[in-house]
């Protein structure tokens, strides 16, 4: 097995993080994404879209292992745009690879495959898929999860595994301390969606890598992770306004108060989502509150990591408050009045 590999997705959040633990343990790597926005030595860059098998396969070329982790970003809410790129584009994935000679293959999928907005505490992997996924994102992250352990095959000598990380945070992150802040600024974060006692799971981005990376090299014609799905968590349940509130007081605001019925809140959100949805083709605008953000912050969603402890010997490297701690430090541009 050399140690050349793709990430497919590395100019990403999760992604570019991978890149460097994978440069610190020696492997070269070959990145594909839609957009470059940095250089380092070791790794080659390939811009494209996952979708066009030409495009990919310059990049898997002489690579026995790649990790997926592209994907549209939950906040588009663009249905067209899921499918064509979460399902339809790593059906593509998983043809280049077989066509490329690639041996193994991990798949960033994602513990909301189980989420329906109902309470999940201590979640196991053999939960069932998400009947009614709140969200497109959701939807198509169900599928493409399918799609990549369905094609693990021992035989043609094609192994897949797939990772399902949980609320993942850490410096760049695109998503969650750059939106709450925003909503923050914009005087929004002043409620609580229920009662505030809510247990979830962040995860640190370096544990996620870390997940990743083990899975990757447990993976063995003779291991049990063939073809399976893993929790990978912090491991380290949060109630989610604590989080919030640590976070958000960390870089200078006010934590939220007020306490707001989950109902009312995720009543509104399904309406709001609908007004915006049917005005689509004359105004277009994007609510804070979506749904799915509501159940995430109503509800209890937190997962059990056992199946990754016991088959790839996961554990997390950093703690939770390490993490945030880590994670504010490195946001100085958006601290109160920066
Ligand atoms: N962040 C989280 O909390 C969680 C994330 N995940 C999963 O982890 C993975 C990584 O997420 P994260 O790092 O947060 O996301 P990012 O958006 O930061 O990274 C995804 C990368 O994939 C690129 N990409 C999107 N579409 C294509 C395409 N058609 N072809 C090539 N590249 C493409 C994106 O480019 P562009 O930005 O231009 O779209 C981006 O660079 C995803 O699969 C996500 O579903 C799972 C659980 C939690
Ligand atoms: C209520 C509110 C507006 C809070 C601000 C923070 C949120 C933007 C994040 C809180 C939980 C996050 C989360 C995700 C995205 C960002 C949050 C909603 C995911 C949906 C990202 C993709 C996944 O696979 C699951 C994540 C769950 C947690």
């Amino acid at each position: 097995m050399n140690k050349r590999c793709a990430v497919i997705g590395g100019s990403g959040f999760l992604g570019r993080h991978l890149v460097e633990k994978l440069l610190d343990r020696g492997y070269s790597v070959s990145v594909f994404d839609i957009r470059q926005i940095y250089v380092l030595p070791g790794v080659t860059f390939h811009q494209g879209d996952l979708c066009d098998r030409q495009a990919l396969l310059p990049a898997l070329k002489d690579v026995s292992l790649v990790f997926h982790c592209a994907s549209p970003a939950p906040a588009s809410d663009d249905r067209g745009l899921f499918e064509r790129v979460n399902i339809q584009g790593t059906r593509t994935v998983i043809q280049a690879c077989i066509e490329a000679g690639v041996q193994k293959m991990v798949l960033t999928s994602s513990a909301s495959v189980v989420f329906e907005g109902t309470d999940i505490k201590n979640g196991r992997e053999d939960l069932p898929y998400a009947k009614k996924p709140i969200d497109y994102y959701t939807e198509t992250k169900i599928e493409q999860e399918k799609l990549v352990l369905e094609a693990c095959d021992k035989e043609k000598g094609f192994l897949t595994v797939a990772i399902r990380p949980h609320g993942i945070f850490g410096p760049r992150d695109p998503q969650l301390v750059p939106i709450l802040v925003d909503t923050a600024r914009r005087g929004k974060m002043k409620f609580i969606i229920g009662d505030g006692t809510n247990l979830v799971d962040f995860t640190f981005v370096e544990n996620v890598v870390h997940g990743h990376i083990l899975a990757a090299e447990r993976l063995r014609p003779d291991s049990p992770a063939c073809g399976k799905a893993y929790h990978i968590t912090n491991d380290e349940p949060v109630r989610f306004w604590d989080f919030m509130s640590e976070v958000l007081v960390g870089l200078g605001y006010a934590a939220p108060r007020y306490h707001l019925p989950y109902f009312l809140v995720y009543g509104l959100a399904l309406l709001l989502w609908l007004l915006a949805l049917i005005l689509r083709p004359l105004v277009s605008f994007k609510p804070t509150f979506t749904p799915m953000r509501v159940a995430l912050a109503g509800t209890h969603h937190y997962y059990c990591c056992d199946r990754a402890k016991q088959d790839l010997g996961y554990k997390p490297v950093v703690g939770l408050k390490d993490g945030i701690t880590r994670t504010v430090q490195s946001y100085p541009h958006l601290r109160k009045g920066a």
